[in-house]
Parts: C-alpha cells; sequence; structure tokens
C-alpha cells in the first residue's frame, strides 16, 4: 500500500484549525511536508471562520524530525538548494509570528525539526510518554529551525545546552517540569485540550507566548557566559574531533547576546556549512547504515515472524556468559546459568550481580529493576532446566571438543524448536554443530565484551542456519538493545577478521622502531578509543596468544609474526587483568605508560631484526594511521570479496559499534572510500614493496583502484549468506 504524505487541515465548528502531518512511519519533515504546512498555515492565518490553529502529528507521533534522506542528497549532489527556507519564513513568520494563537498537539515523539516546530507554536500539549529532543548533534549538524534559540528559552541555557550537546531526549514528564511543555493529559485528550488551550489564547485566558521573545530563563549575561565556558569544556571532552559541537555553542551565545531572531539567522548559515561536513557525511551514513542492517535479504522479507523468546539458557558464567545473561536479563528475559561446579557456578552468580551493581552506582538502572531483573535468574548445574527453554547460548572456553560435546547434549535435551546459540570467536559453527543433526537451528551469537554494555551483535549463519533461527535471534538482539548485524561463517567473522591486522600492524611499527606510545597516541587522535598497544592490554595477552596461530592457520600468508606478546608474558605483563602490560593499571588511576617495557620491546627489535640498516624508521603522524589502517581496509575488501557481510554498510556498523571506529568517520568501508581506493592501493602497493606481503593489496582493492569503482559499490558476489 502506498504511503500517505501529506499535509491536511480541517476547520472544526469551533473556529479551530486543526493541521495534521502524515508522512509514515515517524512523520519526518520530507519537501512535501515542508510546502504542505506553508500552504496550510498561510492558508489557516487567512481564513476568517479559523480563530486558532492546532499542529499534531499522524497516528499518535508527532514528528522526527526533517527528512535525513534529504541530506544524504545534499551529500551526494552538493547542492545546497535542496534544503527549504524554513527557519524564517516558515517557523518564525507563518507559526510563531502568525497573529492567530497555535498550539502543538504532541504525542509518541518531537524530535529535532519535530520538536522546534513545536517550539514555534504558542503553547504544547502533550501525552505522557512523549519523547522530546534535538539530537541533530548526532547527525554532524546543528538544530536548524531554531531550536538552538528557543530550547534555551524553554527550559533554561543549562538544561537546554545539556540536551543539545548530549543529544539527550527528555520524557513529556519531564519537559512540563521544565516549562516546555504546558499541559500533560492522557493520550486520548491531547487533541481536545489543544484545541480548548487554543481557543483559550485567542480569547485572551491564556497568554500568547511566543518563545523566542522570551528572556525569563536566561538569566544575566555572566551567568549564560558561565554555563557556555562549562559547556564548551565539554564539547572539547566528548567531540574533540567533531566540529558541530562548538559551532552550536557558539551561535547559541550569538542569541544570547544579540538576540533570538539573530541567532536564528546565524544558526542556518552555520546549518549550510556544517551539513556539507565530512562529519556530517559520516554521521549520516551511519544513521541509514544501522537501520539497513535489519533487513536481511530471504529472512526478514518473506513473512516469517519472530517466536517468542522467554527463557533463556547460557552454558558458562565466565566473562562472556556472564555479561550475556546480564543483557537478557535487564530485558525481562529469565535466564538459566549453567557452570561446571558450584565455585564457578557461584563466581558466575556474582558477576552478574556485579554487573547490575555497576549499572545501578553509575545511575543507569534503579535498584528496583536490578532487583527484579535478579528475580528471574536462576544458577545450575545440570540440564533439567533446560527442557522448556528457547534458546541456548553457549559460552564455555573456546575448545572444539567441548564446545562439540556440549551441543551434542543439548541437542538432546532441549524441545526441537530451541535455538542452539554459540558465543565462540574463532570455531567454525559447521564444525560445532559437527556432531548433531540440529545445524539448522545452531547460529553464531557473537557479543563483545563487556557484553552487558557493547552495543553489537554479531549473529553468524552457516549455510545451515535456518531463515526463522537468523530472525528470532535478531528479536532477541533488538529486544536486549542491541544492533544485530548478521553475518556470514569465517574465521573471525566480520569484525575480529576485519581487525585482526590492527595490532599486527601496529607490532610490525613497534618492530620496526615506532614507539609504542607514540603509535597509540597517534590511533587515537585519530579517534579510536584505545590505540592497539592499549586495547591488547585490555584483551589480555593471552587470548592474543592464543588466536595467533588460529589466524595464522587461514590468513597465513598475510600475518606479520612478531614475538613481542610472547616475550610480554614470559615477563609477567598479562595487561589490564594483572595490572602490568605495555601499561601500568592502578585503581583509581588513568593507565600510565610503562618505561620499563622498552626493553622487551627492544628484545622482540633484535629478534625480529626488520629495521632498515638496524635503525629505527622515521615515519609522519599520517603514515602511521595509513600503515595501521590500509591493512585493515585491506582485510575489509576480502570480507566484501567473499560476502561475509550483506552489505559494505554493514561493514560499517560492525567496526564502529564492535571495534568503535570513529562513527563521525562513518565505519571503516566509508572512511576508505572518504580516503580513496586509489590511493589506499598505491600505498599499500609500496609499503609491499619495503615491507613485505603483510602489506600486499587484495585482488578486491586492486580492481576497484583500477576501475575507479568505490569499495562500498555493490556488486555480484561469492555471497556466503
Ligand atoms: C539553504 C540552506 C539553509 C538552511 C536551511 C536548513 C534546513 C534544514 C534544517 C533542518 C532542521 C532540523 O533541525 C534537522 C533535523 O530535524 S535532523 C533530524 C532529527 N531527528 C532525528 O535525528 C531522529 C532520527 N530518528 C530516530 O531517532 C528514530 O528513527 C526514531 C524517530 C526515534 C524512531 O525510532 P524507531 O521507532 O526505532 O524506528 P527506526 O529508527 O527504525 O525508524 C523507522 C524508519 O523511519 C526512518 N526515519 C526515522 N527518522 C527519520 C528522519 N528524521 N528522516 C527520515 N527518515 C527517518 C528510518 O530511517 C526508518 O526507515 P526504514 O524503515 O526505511 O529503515
Ligand atoms: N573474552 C572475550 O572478549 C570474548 C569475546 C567474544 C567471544 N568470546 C568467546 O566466548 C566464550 C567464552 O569466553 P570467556 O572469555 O567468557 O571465557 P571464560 O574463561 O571467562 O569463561 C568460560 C566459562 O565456561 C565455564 N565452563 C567450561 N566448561 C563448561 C561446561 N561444560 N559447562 C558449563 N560451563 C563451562 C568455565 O567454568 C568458565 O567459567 C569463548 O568461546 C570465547 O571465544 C570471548
Amino acid at each position: 500500500m502506498a504511503k500517505k504524505i501529506g499535509v491536511t487541515m480541517e476547520v472544526g465548528n469551533d473556529g479551530v484549525a486543526v493541521i495534521t502531518i502524515s508522512n509514515p512511519p515517524v512523520n519526518s519533515l520530507a519537501s512535501p511536508i515542508i510546502s504542505g504546512l506553508k500552504e496550510k498555515f498561510r492558508d489557516a492565518n487567512q481564513r476568517i471562520d479559523v480563530k486558532a490553529i492546532v499542529l499534531i502529528g499522524n497516528n499518535g507521533r508527532f514528528s522526527g524530525g526533517f527528512d535525513i534522506n534529504v541530506f544524504q542528497q545534499v551529500h551526494k549532489t552538493g547542492d545546497l538548494s535542496l534544503m527549504p527556507e524554513v527557519s524564517v519564513e516558515l517557523v518564525c513568520n507563518l507559526m510563531e509570528d502568525s497573529r492567530k494563537p497555535l498550539v502543538a498537539a504532541v504525542e509518541g515523539l518531537a524530535l529535532g525539526g519535530g520538536l522546534e516546530l513545536a517550539m514555534a507554536c504558542h503553547a504544547r500539549v502533550a501525552a505522557p510518554k512523549a519523547q522530546l529532543g534535538l539530537p541533530e548533534l548526532t547527525l554532524g549538524v546543528i538544530p536548524g529551525f531554531g531550536g538552538t534559540q528557543r530550547l534555551p528559552r524553554l527550559v533554561g541555557l543549562a538544561k537546554a545546552t545539556d540536551m543539545i550537546l548530549l543529544s539527550k531526549s527528555i520524557s513529556s514528564e519531564e519537559g512540563q517540569k521544565l516549562g516546555l511543555i504546558d499541559a500533560l493529559v492522557p493520550p486520548g485528550d491531547v487533541l481536545s485540550t489543544s484545541r480548548k488551550w487554543a481557543l483559550d489564547i485567542a480569547e485572551g485566558r491564556k497568554p500568547f507566548l511566543r518563545s523566542l521573545h522570551r528572556t525569563d530563563k536566561i538569566g544575566s549575561l555572566s551567568e549564560a557566559r558561565a554555563i557556555l565556558k562549562t559547556s564548551r569544556q565539554l564539547a572539547k571532552k566528548i567531540a574533540p574531533n567533531m566540529p558541530q559541537h562548538h559551532a552550536c555553542i557558539e551561535v547559541i551565545e550569538e542569541g544570547i547576546i544579540h538576540g533570538g531572531y539573530s541567532g536564528v539567522l546565524k544558526e542556518a548559515e552555520v546549518f549550510k556549512q556544517l551539513v556539507l561536513s565530512d562529519t556530517a557525511k559520516g554521521l549520516v551514513h551511519v544513521f541509514f547504515a544501522q537501520r539497513a542492517t535489519s533487513k536481511v535479504p530471504n529472512v526478514t522479507d518473506v513473512g516469517l515472524k519472530p517466536r517468542p523468546i522467554k527463557k533463556v539458557a547460557v552454558i558458562g558464567g565466565g566473562l562472556m556468559g556472564s555479561g550475556i545473561a546480564t543483557a537478557l536479563l535487564l530485558s525481562n528475559i529469565r535466564v538459566v546459568l549453567k557452570e561446571i561446579n558450584s565455585e564457578y557456578l557461584m563466581k558466575g552468580i556474582k558477576s552478574v550481580e556485579a554487573n547490575m551493581k555497576g549499572l545501578v552506582s553509575r545511575g543507569k538502572l534503579t535498584q528496583d529493576k536490578a532487583g527484579k531483573a535478579l528475580s528471574l535468574f536462576k544458577g545450575v548445574l545440570d540440564y533439567t532446566e533446560f527442557k522448556d527453554v528457547d534458546m541456548v547460548i553457549e559460552a564455555v572456553i573456546e575448545n572444539i571438543q567441548l564446545k562439540q560435546n556440549i551441543f551434542k547434549e543439548i541437542e538432546k535435551v532441549c524441545s526441537p524448536h530451541c535455538i542452539l546459540a554459540s558465543n565462540t570467536s574463532t570455531i567454525d559453527l559447521d564444525v560445532i554443530g559437527e556432531k548433531t543433526n540440529s545445524k539448522d537451528r545452531i547460529v553464531g551469537a557473537h557479543f563483545f565484551s563487556p557484553a552487558h554494555l557493547m552495543p553489537l551483535l554479531e549473529i553468524v549463519r552457516s549455510k545451515n542456519t535456518s531463515a526463522q533461527v537468523i530472525l528470532d535471534l535478531m528479536a532477541v538482539g533488538k529486544a536486549i538493545k542491541k544492533v544485530p548485524v548478521v553475518v556470514g561463517n569465517c574465521i573471525g567473522f566480520a569484525v575480529n577478521r576485519t581487525f585482526f591486522p590492527y595490532s599486527q600492524a601496529a607490532h610490525m611499527l613497534a618492530n620496526l622502531g615506532v614507539d609504542l606510545f607514540r603509535i597509540d597516541s597517534v590511533i587515537t587522535s585519530f579517534g579510536l578509543p584505545l590505540g592497539p598497544f592499549q586495547l591488547g592490554d585490555l584483551a589480555g595477552h593471552g587470548i592474543g596468544l592464543a588466536v595467533g596461530p588460529i589466524y595464522a592457520k587461514v590468513y597465513g600468508d598475510r600475518m606479520f609474526r612478531s614475538p613481542m606478546t610472547e616475550l610480554l608474558l614470559k615477563s609477567g605483563r598479562n595487561g589490564k587483568i594483572n595490572g602490568k602490560g605495555y601499561y601500568i593499571y592502578e585503581k583509581g588511576s588513568k593507565p600510565k605508560p610503562d618505561p620499563s617495557v622498552l626493553s622487551v620491546v627492544e628484545e622482540s627489535r633484535k629478534l625480529t631484526n626488520i629495521m632498515p640498516g638496524g635503525k629505527p624508521i622515521s615515519v609522519s603522524d599520517k603514515e602511521i594511521v595509513e600503515m595501521i589502517l590500509f591493512p585493515v581496509v585491506n582485510e575489509a575488501c576480502r570480507v566484501l570479496d567473499e560476502g561475509v557481510v550483506i552489505r559494505a554498510s554493514d561493514l560499517d556498523i560492525a567496526s564502529v559499534l564492535g571495534m568503535s571506529f570513529p562513527s563521525y568517520r562513518g565505519g571503516i568501508v566509508f572512511w576508505a572510500d572518504t580516503v580513496g581506493p586509489k590511493y589506499i592501493y598505491e600505498r599499500l602497493k609500496r609499503l609491499s614493496e619495503t615491507y613485505g606481503s603483510f602489506f600486499k593489496p587484495s585482488r578486491y582493492l586492486e580492481e576497484r583502484a583500477m576501475n575507479g569503482m568505490l569499495l562500498s559499490e555493490s556488486k555480484s558476489s561469492r555471497s556466503r549468506l
């Protein structure tokens, strides 16, 4: 059925014109909506039978904001004229400065441009639990319909800067306390109350308030400057590499000093500059890429419905199992945790409790909710409870035989509909399920550590996994607030495989004589939260040593063999786990580079003996970034070539959510396309001539570079999906 897009106006016998925005699913403000609003507001202002106006969104949602597709079109074409002139013509002139009172009837959500339209109304009536916010900064832009000026005037400067800089939504309940919402009424009464409110304003029973003209919540200039100073410090901390936060503060300040209207004009200017920035391009790409992950051909488009998953068994209560159990419990899914003996079971239960406690102490969870979640939790030492579970997630140690035996056992004790998932990071799913007759319900549920906090869930499908099982796991993933990305079965799956060259390249550079702390610092300045050496410390070097040979077996032709990890472990440094790695870890203080580790590095350099002429190489920061991240791009090319991901943008999301690759760079493939496949190919080719096959460009990269194609351009591939 075609979507009904447009703006309607109905004038009631009471003289109230109800203007309704319809653009499912979120009533985004697309071009026809903007022009429809202009037309209807002009009409309502001119008609003599209209005394007052109510603005509402169809289907219980006010509006999710300006149509983000338009940003994408602007990015593709560079054509700013695609952006309509709205802020002054519609929002200021036709709405706020209208002689007829205008009330916003807010249900469901009012975000971005949606909230900005509501703030230009003369009052706001909302239903409970409506979501209100200005999330534009997450898209690399700033609010562009006057939000930078009206929100501070309605809720106060400190609260407004907090909401805008952190893209934090509030509920209509909080909005009412702050003065953003004038009345909170049951959903069924929103329209009728709004009509009455609008007439009350028209007939002088309620004040006719224009948000942009208000000054009562702004405070004195010196108070405002103090708040903006704190905001600038916050922006520096949370977004050191992004322009929109600082730009937004400048725009807010303009309005404080020179008045709201002047702020609105500056806002439009700054918006125009920001919308074309690389940051906006990257972030808008990530917005759509994330949503694309929920479209899986032959899974989500064949009429299947996810089955309810109410009870899950987790096998293994170590680091991963306890995190997975926590995530499930927090979404009201009953969990039985099975361990090998009572000592380990107690440890697992305590870890889950500690995870909950951590969330409570950081204000992310109420004590009450933590208690409720834990009431759904049970520890067990046998399979009795498994008979009625809907899904098992195995998270025992990485041992092929152990996993094979467990799958053989659970196949017998679980019901035939039960999903059999493994959290393995390196073992082929076909091998895990080899001893079973249930290959169609075996699937990988690859969480990232800490599993209750990290947002990515790689759903690994083997060639036998059924579409129903994939759909069910996608639904569970969403229920536990993860972003599920469906990937194919190969060593390392999408994320770990793409990023295995990350630490390898870092080791090569360190063995070539580059200071390892400099490497970490260059990579964090690029935007990754941890450099490769600190990341190694965090994971534990024992793991690095264990998985090395597994990768070497399949990807041996492109491995750099460094003795550094082994030497590190020999010198008693296992990373954060034992307080000592490349860095020193002390409770309550930030990791400190440990100068004494340099003797280990020296020993490694002697053994590899790859420094040209025995002397450290000299590289710029840019070269460090390229030598570390271009091999990652090269592996991403192989992942694309082999069809391990459905689309390139899935790998972007996986890299952002699984490896914390900076979202403002759009993900690994998007970034590589920005740099240019040809440039990357030529750099890798030259590096491989100097330093060997580790850098050898892949066939996919070479083809793309030669044909002037982007890495993300789709092609018919030998898909594993
Ligand atoms: C010459 C130049 C002068 C300058 C003039 C300036 C003109 C422009 C000024 C713009 C001013 C404005 O300040 C800018 C904005 O408003 S930017 C948008 C701000 N809004 C958001 O960021 C909200 C984004 N959306 C969400 O957060 C969520 O989608 C949600 C609204 C909370 C709903 O969540 P959920 O129910 O989980 O659904 P999905 O996320 O899956 O979304 C469903 C589908 O809807 C699409 N969608 C959502 N929001 C938008 C949007 N704003 N625009 C377009 N499309 C949107 C989403 O992609 C999903 O689509 P598919 O089903 O196809 O995947
Ligand atoms: N550590 C990570 O960062 C990470 C990330 C993703 C995936 N993984 C994968 O998750 C799995 C678990 O890793 P981990 O780091 O949590 O290991 P871990 O050593 O912390 O925990 C494993 C737990 O399994 C238990 N166990 C062993 N045999 C069992 C059995 N027969 N029945 C029940 N429990 C049993 C052990 O007692 C231990 O508590 C591995 O397959 C690993 O590859 C790990």
